[in-house]
Protein backbone atom coordinates (compact mmCIF):
# COMPACT_ATOMS: atom_id res chain seq x y z
CA UNK A 1 0.00 0.00 0.00
CA UNK A 2 1.06 3.79 -0.88
CA UNK A 3 -0.21 5.95 2.14
CA UNK A 4 -1.77 9.15 1.86
CA UNK A 5 -0.11 11.69 3.29
CA UNK A 6 -2.16 13.66 5.63
CA UNK A 7 -1.85 17.35 5.09
CA UNK A 8 -1.91 19.16 8.37
CA UNK A 9 -0.44 22.84 7.13
CA UNK A 10 -3.64 22.92 4.95
CA UNK A 11 -6.14 21.11 8.09
CA UNK A 12 -4.48 24.00 10.13
CA UNK A 13 -4.73 26.62 7.93
CA UNK A 14 -8.59 25.69 7.80
CA UNK A 15 -8.59 25.94 11.59
CA UNK A 16 -6.66 29.31 11.54
CA UNK A 17 -9.58 30.93 9.07
CA UNK A 18 -12.39 29.72 11.09
CA UNK A 19 -11.03 31.10 14.67
CA UNK A 20 -10.41 34.20 12.94
CA UNK A 21 -14.10 34.47 11.47
CA UNK A 22 -15.04 33.90 15.09
CA UNK A 23 -12.81 36.05 17.06
CA UNK A 24 -14.53 38.47 14.86
CA UNK A 25 -17.85 37.60 16.00
CA UNK A 26 -16.90 37.78 19.55
CA UNK A 27 -15.26 41.59 19.15
CA UNK A 28 -18.69 42.32 17.31
CA UNK A 29 -21.12 40.85 19.69
CA UNK A 30 -18.84 41.85 23.14
CA UNK A 31 -15.74 43.83 22.44
CA UNK A 32 -13.77 41.59 23.65
CA UNK A 33 -10.65 40.64 21.73
CA UNK A 34 -8.60 37.39 22.12
CA UNK A 35 -5.36 38.15 24.12
CA UNK A 36 -2.43 35.11 24.20
CA UNK A 37 0.53 35.48 26.56
CA UNK A 38 3.56 34.01 25.69
CA UNK A 39 6.10 33.85 28.29
CA UNK A 40 9.76 32.42 27.86
CA UNK A 41 12.89 31.58 29.75
CA UNK A 42 16.14 32.26 28.46
CA UNK A 43 17.30 32.20 24.59
CA UNK A 44 17.38 28.52 22.92
CA UNK A 45 16.99 28.66 19.32
CA UNK A 46 14.68 26.34 18.60
CA UNK A 47 11.99 27.86 21.57
CA UNK A 48 12.18 31.31 20.03
CA UNK A 49 11.07 29.99 16.38
CA UNK A 50 8.39 28.20 18.49
CA UNK A 51 7.49 31.16 20.12
CA UNK A 52 7.64 33.56 17.00
CA UNK A 53 5.39 31.67 15.10
CA UNK A 54 2.75 31.11 18.06
CA UNK A 55 2.86 35.28 18.20
CA UNK A 56 2.23 35.32 14.52
CA UNK A 57 -0.64 33.21 14.07
CA UNK A 58 -2.17 34.67 16.99
CA UNK A 59 -2.13 38.39 15.06
CA UNK A 60 -3.05 36.74 12.10
CA UNK A 61 -6.41 35.55 13.93
CA UNK A 62 -7.09 39.00 15.42
CA UNK A 63 -6.03 38.38 18.78
CA UNK A 64 -3.94 40.51 21.16
CA UNK A 65 -0.26 39.16 21.17
CA UNK A 66 1.78 39.61 24.08
CA UNK A 67 5.88 37.91 24.14
CA UNK A 68 7.48 38.58 27.33
CA UNK A 69 11.32 37.22 27.20
CA UNK A 70 12.88 36.40 30.49
CA UNK A 71 16.65 36.11 31.16
CA UNK A 72 18.06 32.56 31.16
CA UNK A 73 19.03 33.56 35.13
CA UNK A 74 15.44 34.24 35.89
CA UNK A 75 14.61 33.55 39.26
CA UNK A 76 11.12 30.95 40.18
CA UNK A 77 10.18 33.35 42.04
CA UNK A 78 10.37 36.08 39.67
CA UNK A 79 8.50 33.77 36.95
CA UNK A 80 5.61 33.08 39.32
CA UNK A 81 5.53 36.89 39.73
CA UNK A 82 4.75 37.40 35.80
CA UNK A 83 2.30 34.49 36.09
CA UNK A 84 0.75 36.28 39.06
CA UNK A 85 0.28 39.56 36.67
CA UNK A 86 -0.89 38.17 33.32
CA UNK A 87 -3.66 35.39 35.65
CA UNK A 88 -4.74 39.05 37.20
CA UNK A 89 -4.76 41.16 33.67
CA UNK A 90 -8.28 40.62 32.26
CA UNK A 91 -6.98 41.72 28.39
CA UNK A 92 -4.93 38.07 28.46
CA UNK A 93 -7.29 35.11 28.29
CA UNK A 94 -5.20 32.59 27.23
CA UNK A 95 -1.61 32.15 28.90
CA UNK A 96 1.42 30.02 28.57
CA UNK A 97 5.01 29.72 29.65
CA UNK A 98 7.06 27.63 26.84
CA UNK A 99 8.77 24.48 27.80
CA UNK A 100 11.27 23.34 28.74
CA UNK A 101 12.23 25.69 31.79
CA UNK A 102 15.88 25.99 32.65
CA UNK A 103 17.06 23.46 35.80
CA UNK A 104 16.81 26.74 38.81
CA UNK A 105 13.02 26.66 38.07
CA UNK A 106 10.23 23.55 39.06
CA UNK A 107 8.20 23.47 35.66
CA UNK A 108 5.34 21.44 38.13
CA UNK A 109 5.24 24.95 40.40
CA UNK A 110 5.02 27.01 37.26
CA UNK A 111 2.27 25.12 35.43
CA UNK A 112 0.35 25.03 38.41
CA UNK A 113 0.64 29.07 39.29
CA UNK A 114 -1.67 29.40 35.52
CA UNK A 115 -4.89 30.09 36.05
CA UNK A 116 -6.98 26.91 35.01
CA UNK A 117 -9.36 29.26 32.77
CA UNK A 118 -6.17 30.63 31.16
CA UNK A 119 -4.29 27.16 30.67
CA UNK A 120 -4.46 26.85 26.98
CA UNK A 121 -1.73 24.68 26.96
CA UNK A 122 -3.72 22.34 29.37
CA UNK A 123 -0.95 20.91 31.29
CA UNK A 124 -1.95 22.43 34.74
CA UNK A 125 -4.26 19.43 36.79
CA UNK A 126 -7.62 21.24 36.16
CA UNK A 127 -7.74 20.57 33.01
CA UNK A 128 -5.68 17.14 33.43
CA UNK A 129 -8.52 16.38 35.18
CA UNK A 130 -11.23 17.57 33.39
CA UNK A 131 -9.64 15.24 30.48
CA UNK A 132 -9.28 11.95 32.09
CA UNK A 133 -12.51 12.17 33.75
CA UNK A 134 -14.45 12.25 30.81
CA UNK A 135 -14.93 16.59 31.08
CA UNK A 136 -13.40 16.74 27.94
CA UNK A 137 -16.06 19.79 26.70
CA UNK A 138 -14.75 22.09 29.92
CA UNK A 139 -11.23 20.95 29.31
CA UNK A 140 -8.92 22.71 27.66
CA UNK A 141 -6.79 19.75 25.66
CA UNK A 142 -2.81 20.04 25.09
CA UNK A 143 -2.56 21.55 21.87
CA UNK A 144 -0.52 18.52 20.14
CA UNK A 145 -2.57 15.74 21.11
CA UNK A 146 -5.36 18.02 20.59
CA UNK A 147 -4.65 18.95 16.44
CA UNK A 148 -3.65 15.17 16.56
CA UNK A 149 -7.05 13.84 17.40
CA UNK A 150 -8.28 16.05 14.29
CA UNK A 151 -6.23 14.59 11.71
CA UNK A 152 -7.19 11.19 13.09
CA UNK A 153 -11.03 12.26 12.90
CA UNK A 154 -10.80 13.34 9.63
CA UNK A 155 -8.82 9.89 8.03
CA UNK A 156 -10.72 7.59 10.50
CA UNK A 157 -14.11 9.20 11.79
CA UNK A 158 -15.64 10.46 14.80
CA UNK A 159 -16.00 6.47 16.59
CA UNK A 160 -13.40 4.61 17.08
CA UNK A 161 -14.91 1.61 18.41
CA UNK A 162 -13.35 -1.40 17.78
CA UNK A 163 -10.25 0.63 16.67
CA UNK A 164 -7.20 -0.21 18.13
CA UNK A 165 -4.77 2.40 18.96
CA UNK A 166 -0.96 2.60 20.21
CA UNK A 167 0.56 5.64 21.42
CA UNK A 168 4.64 5.57 21.75
CA UNK A 169 5.71 7.76 24.14
CA UNK A 170 3.82 8.34 28.45
CA UNK A 171 4.93 12.19 28.62
CA UNK A 172 2.10 14.66 30.04
CA UNK A 173 2.56 17.19 27.08
CA UNK A 174 1.87 14.14 24.32
CA UNK A 175 1.51 10.43 25.38
CA UNK A 176 -1.01 10.55 28.31
CA UNK A 177 -3.53 13.03 26.87
CA UNK A 178 -3.31 11.62 23.08
CA UNK A 179 -4.30 8.17 25.02
CA UNK A 180 -7.00 9.67 26.77
CA UNK A 181 -8.31 11.61 23.81
CA UNK A 182 -8.35 7.36 21.72
CA UNK A 183 -9.99 6.30 24.89
CA UNK A 184 -12.57 8.86 25.07
CA UNK A 185 -13.60 8.38 20.95
CA UNK A 186 -13.96 4.50 21.92
CA UNK A 187 -10.66 2.84 20.41
CA UNK A 188 -8.99 0.03 22.82
CA UNK A 189 -5.80 1.82 23.94
CA UNK A 190 -2.41 1.26 24.32
CA UNK A 191 0.67 3.06 25.71
CA UNK A 192 4.09 2.17 24.80
CA UNK A 193 7.49 3.26 25.98
CA UNK A 194 10.94 2.55 25.87
CA UNK A 195 10.79 -0.31 28.66
CA UNK A 196 8.01 -1.98 26.44
CA UNK A 197 9.13 -5.57 25.13
CA UNK A 198 9.25 -6.14 21.42
CA UNK A 199 7.99 -2.75 21.11
CA UNK A 200 7.76 -3.70 16.92
CA UNK A 201 5.09 -6.48 17.51
CA UNK A 202 2.99 -4.48 19.99
CA UNK A 203 2.78 -1.32 17.28
CA UNK A 204 1.81 -3.84 14.54
CA UNK A 205 -0.90 -4.32 16.11
CA UNK A 206 -2.31 -0.68 15.52
CA UNK A 207 -4.86 0.29 13.36
CA UNK A 208 -4.04 3.89 14.83
CA UNK A 209 -0.01 4.30 15.80
CA UNK A 210 1.00 7.83 17.31
CA UNK A 211 4.88 8.21 17.52
CA UNK A 212 5.92 10.45 20.17
CA UNK A 213 8.87 9.26 21.03
CA UNK A 214 11.49 11.57 20.12
CA UNK A 215 14.19 9.32 18.47
CA UNK A 216 14.56 10.16 14.62
CA UNK A 217 12.86 8.33 12.21
CA UNK A 218 12.56 5.05 15.06
CA UNK A 219 9.45 4.12 13.86
CA UNK A 220 10.06 2.26 10.13
CA UNK A 221 7.78 -0.02 8.23
CA UNK A 222 8.70 -2.99 10.74
CA UNK A 223 6.44 -1.11 13.10
CA UNK A 224 3.10 -0.30 11.16
CA UNK A 225 0.26 -3.19 10.21
CA UNK A 226 -1.09 -3.34 6.61
CA UNK A 227 -3.42 -0.09 6.54
CA UNK A 228 -3.05 1.37 9.56
CA UNK A 229 -2.89 5.28 10.11
CA UNK A 230 0.57 6.45 11.36
CA UNK A 231 0.59 9.91 13.52
CA UNK A 232 4.25 11.40 13.84
CA UNK A 233 3.94 13.80 16.25
CA UNK A 234 7.95 13.83 16.37
CA UNK A 235 10.52 16.96 15.99
CA UNK A 236 13.59 16.22 15.83
CA UNK A 237 16.30 18.64 13.72
CA UNK A 238 19.63 16.22 12.44
CA UNK A 239 22.25 17.33 10.63
CA UNK A 240 22.35 17.05 6.85
CA UNK A 241 25.86 17.84 5.49
CA UNK A 242 24.09 16.79 1.64
CA UNK A 243 22.59 20.23 2.13
CA UNK A 244 26.39 21.82 2.83
CA UNK A 245 27.42 24.09 5.24
CA UNK A 246 25.55 26.96 7.29
CA UNK A 247 27.47 30.35 7.38
CA UNK A 248 28.84 28.95 11.38
CA UNK A 249 30.51 26.75 9.51
CA UNK A 250 28.41 23.48 10.54
CA UNK A 251 26.16 21.53 8.57
CA UNK A 252 23.12 22.03 7.73
CA UNK A 253 20.03 20.77 9.25
CA UNK A 254 16.66 19.21 8.31
CA UNK A 255 13.21 18.29 10.55
CA UNK A 256 12.45 14.66 10.75
CA UNK A 257 9.89 12.99 13.05
CA UNK A 258 9.91 9.91 14.99
CA UNK A 259 8.23 8.23 12.03
CA UNK A 260 11.02 6.90 8.68
CA UNK A 261 8.12 8.54 6.19
CA UNK A 262 9.20 6.43 2.84
CA UNK A 263 9.45 2.82 4.77
CA UNK A 264 5.92 3.52 7.04
CA UNK A 265 4.29 5.06 4.01
CA UNK A 266 4.95 1.42 2.21
CA UNK A 267 2.56 -0.34 5.01
CA UNK A 268 0.32 2.54 6.12
CA UNK A 269 -2.98 3.85 4.91
CA UNK A 270 -2.18 7.31 5.88
CA UNK A 271 0.99 8.86 7.46
CA UNK A 272 1.65 12.56 8.42
CA UNK A 273 4.39 14.24 7.30
CA UNK A 274 7.11 16.55 9.07
CA UNK A 275 6.87 19.38 8.79
CA UNK A 276 3.84 19.92 7.75
CA UNK A 277 1.73 17.49 9.63
CA UNK A 278 1.53 17.65 13.30
CA UNK A 279 3.17 21.00 13.96
CA UNK A 280 1.34 22.77 12.50
CA UNK A 281 -1.80 21.73 13.98
CA UNK A 282 -0.47 22.18 17.61
CA UNK A 283 -0.59 26.00 16.35
CA UNK A 284 -3.65 26.18 14.96
CA UNK A 285 -5.28 24.02 18.33
CA UNK A 286 -3.52 26.60 20.64
CA UNK A 287 -5.02 28.96 18.47
CA UNK A 288 -8.82 27.72 18.90
CA UNK A 289 -8.17 27.15 22.58
CA UNK A 290 -7.42 30.86 23.38
CA UNK A 291 -10.46 32.03 21.26
CA UNK A 292 -12.33 29.27 23.97
CA UNK A 293 -10.83 31.15 26.69
CA UNK A 294 -11.84 34.72 25.43
CA UNK A 295 -15.67 32.70 24.70
CA UNK A 296 -15.87 31.96 27.99
CA UNK A 297 -14.48 35.07 29.53
CA UNK A 298 -17.09 36.86 28.02
CA UNK A 299 -19.84 34.31 28.58
CA UNK A 300 -20.45 32.97 25.68
CA UNK A 301 -20.43 29.72 24.36
CA UNK A 302 -17.31 28.66 22.05
CA UNK A 303 -17.70 27.11 18.93
CA UNK A 304 -16.25 23.88 18.71
CA UNK A 305 -13.22 22.62 16.21
N1 LIG B 1 4.35 25.37 26.84
C1 LIG B 1 4.64 24.85 25.63
N2 LIG B 1 3.64 24.62 24.75
C2 LIG B 1 3.93 24.11 23.50
O1 LIG B 1 3.00 23.90 22.69
C3 LIG B 1 5.30 23.84 23.15
C4 LIG B 1 6.28 24.11 24.13
N3 LIG B 1 5.93 24.60 25.34
N4 LIG B 1 7.59 23.88 23.87
C5 LIG B 1 8.03 23.45 22.55
C6 LIG B 1 6.98 22.64 21.84
C7 LIG B 1 7.19 22.47 20.35
N5 LIG B 1 6.00 23.02 19.72
C8 LIG B 1 5.84 23.08 18.34
C9 LIG B 1 4.82 23.82 17.74
C10 LIG B 1 4.72 23.93 16.37
C11 LIG B 1 5.62 23.31 15.53
C12 LIG B 1 5.53 23.49 14.05
O2 LIG B 1 4.72 24.26 13.56
N6 LIG B 1 6.36 22.80 13.28
C13 LIG B 1 6.43 22.93 11.83
C14 LIG B 1 7.83 23.19 11.35
C15 LIG B 1 8.54 24.31 12.06
C16 LIG B 1 9.98 24.46 11.58
O3 LIG B 1 10.21 24.48 10.35
O4 LIG B 1 10.87 24.55 12.46
C17 LIG B 1 5.97 21.65 11.17
O5 LIG B 1 6.02 20.58 11.81
O6 LIG B 1 5.56 21.72 10.02
C18 LIG B 1 6.62 22.55 16.10
C19 LIG B 1 6.71 22.45 17.49
C20 LIG B 1 5.18 23.52 20.68
N7 LIG B 1 5.68 23.34 21.92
Amino acid sequence: MTAQTIDGKARAARIIDAVKRAAEALRHETGTEPGLAVVIVGEDPASQVYVGSKARTAKECGFKSVKHVLGADTTEAALLGKIRELNADPTIHGLLVQLPLPGQIDEAKVIEAIAPDKDVDGFGLTNVGRLSTGAIDEAFVPCTPAGAMILIRDVVGDDLSGKTAVVVGRSNIVGKPMAQLLLAANATVTIAHSRTKDLPAVCRGADILVAAVGRPEMITGDYVKDGAVVIDVGINRIAAPEKGLSDDGKPKTRLVGDVAFASAAEKAAAVTPVPGGVGPMTIAMLMANTLTAAYRAAGKTPPGF
